[in-house]
């Protein structure tokens, strides 16, 4: 094979493959997502009334005649259309979308069933937006809001017992040997990759929380991982603050790009209470979305309601972990950050050039965590890779520091497999990519030693 084919691509997921998970969810899914966001507008009119009077009910009207609009464009398969709302991200959303036009065969317009998946689902989202920013004044309302508040409820046992073993295992710190630590970071961080299946956008807003006890489930889980780097990530971990190397460095950086509300939150929390209270973190930046996105996807309102929530509980245990969040907040070891980035529709690979001060702040980082399947959809391009090719290099070039993709699979893109597993896998369970039964711990350094685990 010639050099400059093997630098190009495989071709994005698309709806324009019938059949495929990507055709179905733009088929099926989107539009009944779609459905959900009109009817919570429409169930909250009154409450629209009580804060705006009359016109809260012409927005509500308003809103709902522009989304309506948006799923018949989608379920006939109508052009992509600009975005005339002029927020600071309209623009690099109408230069995608050119960039989209000029990938078009023949000239066709850039349509929901014939685009790149990745492409027209952001484009769903963003338009969501749209439509509320130009029915002034419900414009910040979020209508996945209730169902984040209520995943949070549901999953409230699970929550407890995560909270409970956080502060038993804190208090009992005094002595930790590596082995301890390194034990108990694992295992957090697996509560974390698996907090990742509560997603509300793969059920369609469906009810999807955690009901047993995280803890217990664990190993019978293991064996779902099909790529676990987790000794690398505790290398980077441990080598970042200058152990083995005689350098002490005086502290080390995680970021945490979040995915979902509800369960999968409170996971990423407790991981990084764990990470920063025994040393093994200074700091935990966590980047969250500046606008709904996905369903579950936490914003910056989430976020604090999570922690609020959960300072607030009656359980002891619980509301212990909430008092110290929000210490973890005040005294800047925890910070949250947003970036129109993570609401855009570009691969990773873009960031450079599209939003290079994030790709500068990351680059800050000793450890950048991935949460969750969007996630690794933009990390790999949401491309029909070949399953044996490596991580890094569906990354493209994207490597601003050591990153790992936690995340299970609910989508048709999976890199970095042995010869031969995928196959085992399709001939066992044909599902295996899109059910969420299976999970990636997948790691990439841009330091070569690191790579090997060392
Ligand atoms: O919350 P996550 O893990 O990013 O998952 C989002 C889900 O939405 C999808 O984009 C499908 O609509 C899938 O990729 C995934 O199942
Ligand atoms: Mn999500």
């Amino acid at each position: 094979m010639a050099a400059d084919q093997v630098l190009i691509p495989p071709p994005s997921l698309s709806a324009k493959y019938e059949g495929s998970f990507a055709y179905l969810t733009v088929r099926d899914r989107l539009p009944m997502i779609l459905t959900k966001v009109i009817d919570t507008i429409h169930r909250n009119k009154n409450n629209f009334f009580e804060k705006h009077g009359e016109v809260g009910v012409d927005a509500e009207k308003r809103a709902i005649s522009f989304l309506s609009k948006l799923r018949n464009e989608l379920q006939t398969d109508k052009p992509v259309l600009l975005l005339t709302d002029s927020a600071d991200d309209t623009e690099a959303w109408n230069r995608y979308m050119q960039r989209q036009q000029d990938l078009m065969e023949d000239g066709q317009p850039v349509s929901w069933f014939k685009s790149p998946w990745l492409y027209v689902e952001c484009y769903m989202y963003r338009r969501i937006q749209e439509a509320m920013w130009l029915s002034p004044p419900i414009g910040d309302f979020d209508a996945f809001k209730e169902g984040k508040t209520s995943s949070f409820f549901e999953s409230q046992q699970a929550i407890i017992s995560l909270c409970t073993y956080l502060r038993e295992i804190l208090a009992s710190t005094d002595n930790a040997s590596k082995k301890w630590l390194f034990e108990h970071f694992f295992r957090l961080l697996q509560v974390s990759l698996w907090g990742n299946r509560c997603d509300l956008s793969i059920s369609a807003g469906q009810e999807n929380s955690q009901k047993s006890n995280p803890m217990d489930c664990l190993a019978d889980l293991q064996q779902f991982i099909l790529v676990d780097d987790s000794d690398k990530v505790w290398s980077v971990l441990t080598s970042a603050q200058g152990s083995g190397e005689g350098t002490e460095k005086t502290g080390v950086r995680v970021d945490i790009i979040l995915d979902n509300a509800g369960f999968e939150l409170v996971t990423d929390l407790v991981l990084a209470d764990f990470m920063v209270s025994v040393g093994l973190a200074k700091e935990v930046h966590f980047h969250g979305k500046s606008i709904p996105w996905y369903v579950s996807d936490v914003n910056k309102q989430d976020f604090d309601w999570t922690i609020s929530q959960t300072t607030a509980s009656n359980h002891k245990h619980m509301s212990s972990c909430g008092v110290q969040w929000k210490r973890h907040v005040k005294d800047g070891a925890w910070s949250y950050h947003d970036h129109r980035f993570w609401t855009l529709p570009h691969e990773f690979c873009d960031m450079p050039a599209e939003a290079a001060d994030l790709y500068s702040t990351l680059q800050g980082s000793d450890l950048i965590l991935f949460k969750g399947d969007l996630n690794y959809r933009r990390l790999t391009g949401d491309r029909m890779w070949e399953h044996t090719v490596p991580f890094e290099r569906a990354l493209r070039g994207f490597l601003p520091a050591p990153l790992c993709s936690l995340r299970t699979l609910k989508a048709n893109v999976q890199v970095g497999l042995q010869p031969g597993q995928a196959e085992k896998l399709a001939s066992q369970d044909p599902e295996w990519m899109i059910s969420g039964k299976y999970a990636v711990i997948q790691f990439c350094s841009p330091l070569k030693e690191q790579q090997q685990g060392s």
